[in-house]
């Protein structure tokens, strides 16, 4: 099947959605809490592009109501400091959520410092304890971004079940949980990645295919069957018109567009799907662990 016009996934429609439900439910469930949700964003040094999306964050915190009560450590901070005050917002019973924004410096171990999150607080999704839960399809906090495409295809009812997923990368952060998600909702999942062989061949065999390698506009028109649903999660900055700096993703978009029966955006589609799914994930550990009565 192809599709000559494909719909796009608009993931920034659906986080602005998604938000706006959040910031009813914040204001329901304040009243008996007494207390506004708090979610604690730590950021190690300049990274410019994180500094962005810790930014972004916090905005969208202020939108829904929810405390921003993060810090900015300087490039140099160790290990022993970031471990000693994540031990501390465990115990902060304004801090709902807690999370490391990544990539680290390189002299930090960042797993072990995710390991040191209390699992109820872990908003990011990341930590062992709510990694194990997904492997065994248990309710438990789910990471941002696998959260983010599978909230998506399920606004635009696009069917799971059955179908043939391949997902290339195999992070941590995107590429395993995206996968467990996708099988967990019956789909037959494939894990590309650096070492696979003949990729073109294994990517269109896919139904849906989920990028999360981070090269910029590697999908190209070539990897994709018609009518495929295709996820970009990559998220780029190349070298644009005039020498400006542009996003682009992993896909080439203009022309898998052509092909594709759906297909996300980059910017405006996985990316803002990631923070909503980051308010969702600290609203419901503020109503979980402080409304024990409510559903
Ligand atoms: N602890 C974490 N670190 C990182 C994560 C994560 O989920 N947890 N993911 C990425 C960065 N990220 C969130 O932290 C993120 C990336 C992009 C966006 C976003 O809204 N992108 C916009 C464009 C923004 C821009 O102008 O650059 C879009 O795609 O439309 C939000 C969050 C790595 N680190």
């Amino acid at each position: 099947m192809s599709a000559s016009i494909p719909q796009i996934l608009d993931g920034k429609a659906l986080a602005q959605k998604i938000q706006l439900e959040l910031k009813e439910k914040v204001a329901t469930l304040e009243s008996k809490i007494g207390r506004p949700p708090g979610l604690a964003v730590l950021m190690v040094g300049d990274n410019p592009a994180s500094a962005v999306y810790v930014r972004n964050k916090e905005r969208a915190c202020q939108k829904v109501g929810i405390a921003s009560l993060g810090k900015h450590f300087p490039g140099d901070a160790t290990q022993a400091e970031l471990a000693e005050t994540i031990k501390e917002l465990n115990q902060d019973d304004r801090v709902d959520g807690i999370l490391v924004q990544l990539p680290l410096p390189e002299h930090l171990d960042s797993i072990s410092l995710l390991h040191c999150i209390h699992p109820d607080k872990d908003a990011d999704g990341l930590h062992q304890v709510n990694l194990g839960k997904l492997v065994r399809s248990e309710s438990g906090l789910r990471s941002c971004t696998p959260a983010g495409v599978m909230r998506l295809l399920q606004e635009y009812h696009i069917p799971i079940s059955g179908k043939k997923a391949v997902v290339i990368g195999r992070s941590i952060l995107v590429g395993k949980p995206v996968a467990l998600m996708l099988l967990e909702q019956n789909a037959t999942v494939t894990m590309a990645h650096s070492r696979t062989e003949n990729l073109g061949a294994v990517c269109r065999e896919a139904d849906i295919l989920v990028a999360a390698v981070g090269k910029p506009e590697m999908i190209t028109r070539d990897l994709v069957k018609p009518g495929a649903v295709v996820i970009d999660v990559g998220i780029n900055r190349v070298e644009g018109k005039e020498g400006k700096s542009k996003l682009v993703g992993d896909v080439a978009f203009e022309e898998v567009a052509e092909i594709a029966s759906y297909i996300t955006p980059v910017p405006g589609g996985i990316g803002p799907m990631t923070v909503a799914m980051l308010l969702s994930n600290t609203v419901e550990s503020y109503r979980q662990f402080n409304t024990p009565d409510v559903d």
